[in-house]
């Protein structure tokens, strides 16, 4: 397999290493090892998106669509809200969030339109 940063994560770093009980840090450490496990998933779903994002992107630029779409954005983020209280997520750091991702998909959609269009904008590095 290819050896790849992750490989050099420590996954007992940390700052209070011989400052709390051995015990205390077993705890922590057990429970760091799923954030990790989560994290990791993050990262893989995050790609994911991206890939089905940017898909959308060389869509919308091949059509001359607008890289926005304010009105599918609302449909998303009421979802979301209602997604996350039922998961019992504050509904307001849900949106938060997924406004974060779409602001830079649309950032990535404007860079593939510009791109497409014949400019040399290359903001998302794309
Ligand atoms: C991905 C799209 O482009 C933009 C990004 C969105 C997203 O990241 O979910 C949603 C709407 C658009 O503003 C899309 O139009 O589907």
């Amino acid at each position: 397999m290819t050896e790849t940063s992750a490989d050099e994560f420590d996954p007992a770093a940390s700052s209070l290493a011989g400052k709390i009980s051995d015990d205390v840090m077993q705890e922590l450490l057990a429970v760091r090892s799923s954030i990790d496990n989560i994290d990791a998933t993050l990262v893989y779903l995050l790609a994911e998106r991206f890939k089905a994002t940017q898909r959308v992107g060389y869509l919308k630029a091949e059509h001359d669509l607008p890289p926005a779409d304010p009105g599918r954005e609302v449909a998303q983020i009421a979802r979301l809200r209602r997604l996350a209280e039922d998961a019992h997520l504050d509904p307001a750091f849900a949106e938060k969030f997924l406004n974060f991702i779409i602001s830079e998909v649309i950032r990535h959609h404007q860079a593939i339109s510009d791109n497409h269009n014949g400019g040399n904008s290359n903001a998302a590095g794309l």
